[in-house]
């Protein structure tokens, strides 16, 4: 039997792709050879000038319906992948294919306008995401709602407290229709009453997009959001399979 395919297969392939940083002011005198510290990616020093290996041969295939939580100690490289993942990195060398619409969100507050109101500012990073004009215009009323600000939403985003920013972003990023979600962090970092009432949308947000990759230090934020999981370890994918034997061993490990 013939079963039809969808007219676009959501999917992200990675083939031994690397991402350097050649770091061209370093003092480079005390790095005589490659460097493993306990933190961050390999530096190779062999060459003039020093280089942060950030990704070393990350070969990956995630297909739709995949839920993928990213973990690794800090400098593991799990930023640096989901940039790779989202285009925003082309590869130094090896390959990444990604098909779908990508919707990055590292940094809750990008895209923002500090002189336009909270109302405009709602529809300039919903068009960032990758929404249109109309969609926008059909859920801006649910959005504002949902960020409780009120007569604030007229006002300048430059008037707005820390979270009071987070709340219309959230608001923002929780109402799109992404097939690639790229979550890192920072979305953690919300007050946790608001992240109490912001985990429905979040986790309707995630069951709506094809495919997500979310890297993060909670481990009660990934078990809402994820199934499987790649650990990170200086650059390189040191294991990837299920979530909770994943953990297992990231912290057995950690101990
Ligand atoms: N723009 C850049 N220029 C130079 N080096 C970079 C750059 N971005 C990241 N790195 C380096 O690449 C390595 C991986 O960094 P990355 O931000 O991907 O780690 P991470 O796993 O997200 O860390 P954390 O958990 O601390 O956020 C680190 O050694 C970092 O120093």
């Amino acid at each position: 039997m013939n079963v039809s395919e969808p007219t676009r297969r959501v999917s992200i392939t990675t083939k031994d792709a690397c991402v350097d940083f050649p770091i061209f002011d370093a003092k480079s005198r005390s790095l005589k050879k490659t460097v493993i510290g306990l933190v961050g990616g390999n530096i190779a020093s062999t060459s003039k000038v020093p280089i942060i290996e950030a990704l070393t041969d990350v070969t990956l295939h995630l297909e739709h319906g995949a839920r993928v939580a990213l973990v690794g100690h800090n400098g593991a490289g799990k930023t640096t992948l989901l940039r790779l993942l989202s285009g925003i990195y082309e590869p130094t060398r090896g390959v990444a294919e990604i098909s779908g619409r990508v919707a990055p969100i590292f940094d809750l507050g990008v895209g923002m306008d500090p002189e336009i109101s909270g109302l405009d500012n709602i529809m300039i990073r919903g068009l960032f995401l990758g929404m249109s004009r109309k969609q926008m215009e059909q859920r801006i009323d649910d959005i504002a709602d949902f960020t409780e600000l009120g007569d604030f939403l007229r006002m300048p985003l430059r008037t707005y407290s820390t979270g009071m920013r987070v709340r219309l972003a959230l608001g923002v990023v929780t109402s799109i229709d992404p097939e690639i979600l790229l979550l890192d962090e920072g979305i953690g970092a919300v007050d946790a009453a608001f992240l109490e009432k912001s985990k429905k949308r979040l986790s309707d947000l995630v069951d709506r997009s094809g495919l997500l990759v979310f890297a993060s230090h909670s481990d009660e934020f990934l078990r809402e959001l994820c199934d499987t999981a790649i650990w990170m370890e200086h650059g390189r994918v040191k294991m990837q399979g299920e979530l909770e034997e994943v953990l297992r061993a990231y912290k057995g490990q950690a101990a």
